[in-house]
């Protein structure tokens, strides 16, 4: 039995966790799936964002599907409380050290993405994001310096295992693609950056075969808006693939097409959208599940060792954007629903 946990989390995380969940049904109606609350939702149930059967179910399953959390309502909650906090504690919990972000333009998007289409064309890489470091870790706080003023501190820290087991993801990652990795940081003001460069060129002697680069991550911003047909595979920081994913995923046409792994390296993985609950939207039909339909193929392909099934439901997914479904963020009016009716048809 094959077991997934599905923590679908708050705002748009159950409306686009639940199309995801219905794609693996129609490939497979022999997955087992149990669902857990986690986040803002889990909180206002149990007084904690992770409650330990949460965390235990994530353990026991085979994969997690996972939607997003996050509401302002619990804004002023101290961190730990914040629905935050739960997918940074499952991200450590789990050992889900490395990140796939794939961002690539699905024929047809040419006109949703924010480049001129030849330049949104090319796009086809993946950003392999270091998932359980960097400062989301690091001690942090606020405190009163000596005249009384406030001061709040987020310390960034890489140990040099850390940056070896990413940068060894990261090469193998460009092994099966282009062969070309460019490893993003800011190593000309950091001395995180300094370790992070000189471990990555260290690894870069097992493989030969790998194109390695390197670029400060300001240059990697602007030049991945610039021709992002130079990237096959980004290596980067927890702090810089956050937000260098987001940029990408505009690229490619809307945050809602941009699907996540996050994996141990030793087959457990967690699924999910790169983007979050989008309060914004939450509740009225509108989100892209898109993003959590491809997350759930990369489910397949990752932890369940089933990639001809990830293939079909790719292209499921492709088929119907060639056709013109759209999503209100695509420039569409097709419902979050309307939108899993379309692919969980295509998978036929
Ligand atoms: N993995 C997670 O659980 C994440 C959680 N968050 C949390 O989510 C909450 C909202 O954060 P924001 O900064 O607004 O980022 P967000 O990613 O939730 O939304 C940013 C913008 O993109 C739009 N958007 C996002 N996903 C979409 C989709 N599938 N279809 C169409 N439009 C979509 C939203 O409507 C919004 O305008 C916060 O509490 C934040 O901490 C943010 C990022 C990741
Ligand atoms: C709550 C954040 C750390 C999540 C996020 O923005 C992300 O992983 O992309
Ligand atoms: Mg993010």
């Amino acid at each position: 039995m094959t077991l997934i946990a599905v923590l679908s989390g708050d705002g748009i995380g159950p409306e686009v966790t639940a199309q995801a969940r219905r794609v693996l049904e129609a490939v497979d109606a022999g997955l087992q799936f149990e669902e857990a609350p986690v986040g803002g939702a889990a909180y206002l149930e149990t007084g904690l964002p992770l409650p330990p059967q949460t965390l235990d179910l994530a353990k026991r399953a085979d994969a997690v599907l996972f939607g997003a959390v996050g509401d302002p309502k619990f804004d002023a909650l101290a961190r730990a409380f914040r629905p935050e906090a739960a997918i940074l504690g499952l991200r450590k919990e789990l050992g889900l050290f490395a990140n796939l972000r794939p961002a690539k333009l699905f024929p047809g998007l040419e006109d949703a993405s924010t480049l001129k289409r030849e330049v949104a064309e090319a796009i086809d890489l993946i950003i392999v994001r270091e998932l359980t470091g960097d400062v989301y870790f690091g001690e942090k706080g606020q405190r009163r310096t000596e005249d009384g003023r406030r001061q709040g501190y987020d310390v960034m820290s890489y140990g040099e295992d850390e940056v070896r087991r990413i940068a060894r993801i990261g090469f193998e990652t460009a092994r099966t693609r282009g062969g070309k990795l460019c490893s993003v940081d800011k190593a000309n003001v950091l001395e995180t950056s300094q370790l992070w460069r000189d471990v990555v060129n260290e690894v870069a002697g097992d493989y030969p075969d790998v194109a390695l680069s390197h670029l400060y991550v300001d240059n990697a911003a602007m030049q991945l808006v610039r021709d992002p047909g130079q990237f096959d595979v980004i290596v980067t920081g927890n702090l810089f693939g956050d937000i260098l994913s987001d940029q990408a995923s505009m690229c490619a046409g809307s945050i809602g097409m941009l699907p996540s792994a996050a994996l141990n390296g030793d087959g457990k993985g967690m699924y999910e959208p790169i983007h979050g609950s989008a309060p914004d939207i939450a509740g009225r039909g509108k989100a892209n599940p898109c993003a959590a339909i491809l997350s759930a193929a990369m489910l397949l392909r990752h932890s369940l060792a089933r990639g001809e099934d990830a293939g079909r439901v790719e292209q499921a997914v492709a088929r119907v954007l060639a056709d013109g479904a759209r999503t209100p963020d695509l420039g569409g009016e097709l419902s979050t629903e309307a939108m899993g009716d379309r692919v969980v048809n295509a998978l036929g």
